[in-house]
């Protein structure tokens, strides 16, 4: 049976020090460790925390699976914590899986069949079900119910079988690629947002404070400004510049290392790391500030369509440097600014008033 307890990424993992996704198995296990397991520890997120914790507290009073939950963001925001966290809070096992593992209707089945009453289920990567499997899953999540076909041929015959109810945790880079009635299915939906500065100053220190790295609150706070608002790159960064520290000053984090360390990664005081201003780069350079498509642009850089879409552009749209428009991405007035360049009228974004 294909049924892996890791989850897998649709992208592959990118050489950069600010990749939201983990990297490694060690890193994995690392990630695993500085993981929050109690909904009053995860930080940052209000929206989304608060209805969980009404939502949960209301399931368990009642005694029942908590409604269906969908989560969405960018990777290496915290969808598989919340996950773990629900499982926890409720009181119940979880079991995870990813959407592209799960080829065949029977391998969702095997999974569905094993819960047991009000556990989590969760699927990673949700938008890459296979129409098959997810017909499976309708049922699965209505009724609490599967249609088995047993058998082949002109003998085949459809069994239906009860499940005990559970809750299914879907995770998606993708809300938009979900199909409707998979959406429609999911009582909550929550959509993560990047982390300020200030919420992942917390989580530095809080992850500082478990691997006992010895760190000012300046120290946090420059590498919270340059973790792209993503916790997954700010606990990885946290690492790095630990590790500079230790060889190169005694061991304490403080501002000046920070900056130091993150200069000496190429990660800039604004986050953004070579593959994003490679991207930049290869819009002002190469196709004049754009518009350009994304598959031009993918294959300008060497990097794959998906990554660029999941990974990279998310950041750089929200923070001005990229604009989306029906005929391409366009660099902006910020981009050119940022990259030390005089920005023509035609760019995008707020002109240049300085
Ligand atoms: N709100 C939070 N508070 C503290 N730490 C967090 C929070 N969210 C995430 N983290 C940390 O960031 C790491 C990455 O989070 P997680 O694996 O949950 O991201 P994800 O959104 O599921 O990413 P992907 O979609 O790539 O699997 C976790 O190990 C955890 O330590």
């Amino acid at each position: 049976m294909a049924i892996h307890s890791d989850s897998l990424s649709s992208t592959p993992a990118p050489e950069r020090i600010v990749t939201p996704h983990s990297a490694s198995p060690n890193e994995d296990s690392i990630e695993r460790a500085l993981r929050p397991r109690r909904l009053d520890e995860y930080i940052g997120q209000q929206r989304a925390r608060e209805q969980l914790e009404i939502f949960i507290q209301a399931a368990r009073q009642r005694g029942e699976a908590l409604d269906h939950v969908l989560l969405f963001g960018p990777p290496g925001l915290g969808k598989t914590t919340l996950a773990h966290i629900v499982a926890h809070e409720m009181g119940v096992q979880l079991r995870q899986t990813s959407g592209p593992v799960l080829e065949r209707p029977g391998d969702l089945a095997a999974l569905l069949t094993n819960l047991e009453r009000n556990d989590v289920l969760f699927i990673d990567e949700i938008h890459r079900l296979s129409p098959v499997v997810e017909e499976i899953l309708y049922p699965a999540l209505e009724d609490f119910q599967i249609d088995i076909l047993i058998g082949e041929g002109p003998a085949a015959r459809s069994v239906k079988i009860d499940l005990q109810p559970f809750t299914l945790v879907g995770a998606t880079t993708r809300a938009g690629m979900l199909t409707n009635p998979l959406r429609d299915r999911f009582g909550i939906v929550s959509r993560l947002e990047f982390y300020s500065a200030q919420d992942l100053t917390h989580i530095v220190t809080r992850s500082a404070r478990l691997l006992s790295a010895d760190t000012t609150p300046e120290g946090a706070i420059e590498i919270a400004r340059r973790a792209r608002g993503t916790p997954r790159i700010a606990n990885r960064l946290l690492r790095r510049v630990r590790d500079y520290a230790e060889v190169k000053a005694g061991g304490r984090i403080d501002a000046d290392v920070a900056g130091a360390a993150l200069s000496m990664l190429e990660v800039d005081p604004q986050g953004l790391d070579l593959m994003d201003r490679k991207l930049l780069e290869a819009i002002i350079h190469k196709f004049d500030g754009g518009p350009v498509g994304v598959d031009s642009l993918a294959a300008a850089i060497g990097e794959e369509r998906d990554t660029i879409e999941d990974v990279i552009e998310p950041y750089l749209i929200q923070h001005g440097y990229l604009q989306r428009t029906p005929r391409g991405r366009m660099a902006t007035q910020t981009t050119w600014r940022h990259l030390g360049l005089a920005a023509p009228q035609s760019a995008g974004g707020t002109p240049d008033l300085f």
